[in-house]
């Protein structure tokens, strides 16, 4: 599997907050979904590989390059999606695009009006006045008509409603199918990711606490849950996140650090990663 993105011992310091020694791949051909509570570290990580802030330590290698040292010529190739993108409020959709296309030499007019018509937006229309989901569109198709190879995205999701969100990861998995694309995409909605993400990289605290493949992440945990009165079937066992009621507790088990057997007697149940999100940062997990 081709890597597009390297990210080696990537460290940052912010006002107390500390993005600590990141080791991470983003694979070419998939859809790599990164998740964590607020202030995990995503937004900053994403500022790293972007050169939009410079980190303390550590490498990031995109297509093979250093991104440095080559960060006009990495960029030509990154559709980049986030929030704050910066744009011509005032001016129209189609005001907008003839100033910022120049500047991409593989820019494609075509495509930005099929992504127009796409999305339903009015070229004529004010960026000032696009609503939030229009707005996140209008930064998709600027990003995707200069045919990026690595779609990176900080919360494209977040505050859309069902419908624009559902859009936004059919169009995701349409284009990662030519294999050529790769995409990563932080959001804390984790449905997000159970439907179409092949890899999942998890961050709370500023580290990772798991990557690989999805799968792999939901079938390594467990949900335990038992009654009040089988309580002390876990003492000295290292469960994550205990939360306990009148009548009884909930648990998550790591399956690679405890054996299962010591909790046959309970309830075993497959976690969502909600489950594993809450459970894991409950714990303080370190
Ligand atoms: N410019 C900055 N100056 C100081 N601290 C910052 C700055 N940007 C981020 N931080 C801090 O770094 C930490 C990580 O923030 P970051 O935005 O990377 O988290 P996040 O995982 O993207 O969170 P969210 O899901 O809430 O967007 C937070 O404690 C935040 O307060």
């Amino acid at each position: 599997m081709e890597n597009v993105v390297e990210v080696r011992r990537l460290t940052k310091q912010l006002n107390g907050f500390v993005l600590n020694d990141l080791n991470f791949d983003i694979k070419k051909g998939f859809i790599t979904g990164f998740i964590g509570p607020n202030g995990a570290g995503k937004s900053t990580t994403i500022r790293c590989i972007m050169d939009l802030i410079r980190q303390d330590q550590g490498d990031i290698r995109i297509f093979d390059r250093s991104h440095s040292e080559h960060t006009a010529k990495i960029k030509q190739r990154i559709g980049f999606v986030y929030d704050e993108n910066y744009y011509y409020e005032d001016s129209s959709i189609e005001k907008n695009k003839r100033i910022l296309s120049p500047f991409y030499k593989n820019w494609d007019d075509e495509l930005f009006y099929y992504y127009l018509k796409k999305f339903h937006l009015p070229a004529t229309k004010l960026v000032k006045h696009l609503s939030k989901g229009m707005r996140m569109k209008f930064s998709l198709a600027m990003a995707l008509a200069h045919h990026p190879e690595f779609i990176i995205m900080d919360e494209p999701t977040a505050g859309l409603d069902p419908i624009v969100r559902r859009e936004l990861l059919d169009l995701m998995q349409e284009l990662i199918q030519d294999e050529e694309k790769a995409i990563f995409f932080s959001t804390h909605i984790t449905t997000d990711l159970e439907r179409i993400a092949d890899f999942i990289i998890f961050i709370h605290d500023g580290r990772i606490i798991f990557q690989g493949e999805m799968d792999e992440f939901t079938e390594r945990y467990v949900l335990v849950k038992g009654t009040a009165d089988q309580r002390s079937l876990l003492n000295g066992l290292p469960v994550i996140g205990l939360r306990e009621t009148d009548v009884g507790f909930e648990c998550l088990v790591d399956s690679v650090k405890t054996s299962l057997s010591h909790f046959h007697a309970l309830l075993m149940e497959k976690p969502t990663l909600e489950d594993i999100m809450y459970y894991t940062v409950r714990s303080g997990y370190q």
